[in-house]
């Protein structure tokens, strides 16, 4: 019986707000093809003010922003990109950076703080010798907060060090930071400081900061001319989009703040759902909106079973892997609804574990 719905899939499951809808409606807006729509423009110079680049471009996704900053990076045939095997960009863009790119993906162990191995990414740099036989490394990928290893957060001091790798090698640095906001309220650390090495980034409005769409991306002028005009040749250059980016200018002002409380109850979720027999969760993993449950061998219980289980208390959630689901908190979850989740976690747990009981 469905007493209330939370769902827990993503943060990019959020509805606009009252006050976004009321923005959307009135925004000033014109042609950003043929000129520039003032909208857009103020969401733009605030972000890259934020992110301390010289200008930022609106992107209509997180996918289009990855794909852009590499291929703009990566413009030469033959460049290679290092990047995370468990990275965004490798795992879940359809291989974009290949197939649409022509970019060679090299990959490198995503450690389980979602770093790589600087000795590694070193030593994945092709010598420019080799160039008749290997691709041209060009670009290495970092991804922060970092989705697949459950929402951790990358320093500025390891960002640092990465970037010196890459000006060491006269190489480029991307991050992909769909939630870059969460890794810097988690840290305490301002999002510039934290992209301080980065030659781009790609920034996404529709994940925590719960805008309805669009990601923006910031980098030097001349970086940004250059996607402006790869955006248009992907069909990502886009009319009144005022329209879009009034909501995430709400969203900015809103929504930002609110971060903190998210991460607060991401952590309450998980202390909890570890106290549950059978289930598992590294609590100390837990740094911001994300939270990875594991059912333990034994226990009877599997991803499938308990998402469909859950699904008929009204609780969306997504397997990560078999015995693994992954909840993410936002900022349209209560605390009334992180004890809900527990309280029929534990009657799902315990229908399965024990089915004689009931
Ligand atoms: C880490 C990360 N990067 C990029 C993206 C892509 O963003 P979009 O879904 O807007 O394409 C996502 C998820 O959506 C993500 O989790
Ligand atoms: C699944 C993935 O593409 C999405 N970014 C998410 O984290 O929900």
């Amino acid at each position: 019986m469905v007493m209330k719905s939370v769902d827990l899939r993503s943060d990019t499951v959020t509805r606009p707000t009252d006050a976004m809808r009321e923005a959307m409606g009135s925004a000033e807006v014109d042609d950003d093809v043929l000129g520039y729509d003032p909208t857009a423009r103020r969401l733009e110079e605030e972000m890259a003010k934020m992110m301390g680049k010289e200008a930022a471009l609106f992107v209509p996704s997180g996918t289009m922003g990855n794909l852009i900053c590499v291929m703009v990076h990566c413009e030469v045939r033959g460049s290679e990109v290092i990047l995370g095997d468990n990275s965004h960009i490798h795992v879940y863009e359809n291989g974009g950076i290949s197939t649409i790119g022509g970019v060679h993906p090299k990959t490198i162990k995503n450690e389980e703080d979602g770093t790589m191995d600087l000795a590694a990414i070193e030593a994945a740099i092709r010598d420019p010798k080799g160039s008749t036989f290997y691709p041209s490394t060009r670009l290495i990928c970092l991804e922060n907060t970092h989705a697949n290893c459950g929402g951790r957060c990358l320093s500025a001091e390891y960002t640092d060090r990465v970037g010196d790798i890459a000006k060491r090698h006269g190489l480029k640095l991307h991050i992909d930071g769909a939630r870059l906001f969460n890794a810097s309220i988690a840290l305490g650390v301002p999002v510039h400081r934290l992209v301080k090495a980065a030659d781009s980034v790609s920034v996404c409005l529709s994940k925590g900061l719960g805008a309805p769409i669009g990601s923006v991306i910031v980098g030097s002028q001349s970086f940004i001319e250059k996607a402006k005009t790869l955006r248009k040749t992907l069909g990502g250059g886009m009319r009144q989009i005022g329209v879009l980016c009034a909501a995430a200018l709400v969203a900015l002002q809103e929504n930002l703040p609110k971060l903190q409380f998210d991460h607060k109850k991401a952590k309450l979720l998980a202390e909890g759902l570890n106290q549950l027999k059978g289930i598992r969760v590294d609590v100390a993993a837990v740094e911001t909106n994300m939270i990875f449950m594991d059912m333990e061998d034994g226990s009877r219980l599997t991803a499938e079973k308990l998402s469909k289980s859950l699904t008929e208390y009204g609780i969306l959630v997504i397997p990560a892997n078999s015995s693994r689901i992954r909840m993410v908190i936002h900022h349209q979850i209560t605390t009334s609804d992180v004890h809900y989740t527990l309280s029929c976690v534990q009657q799902a747990v315990q229908t399965i574990r024990e089915p004689s009981r009931n």
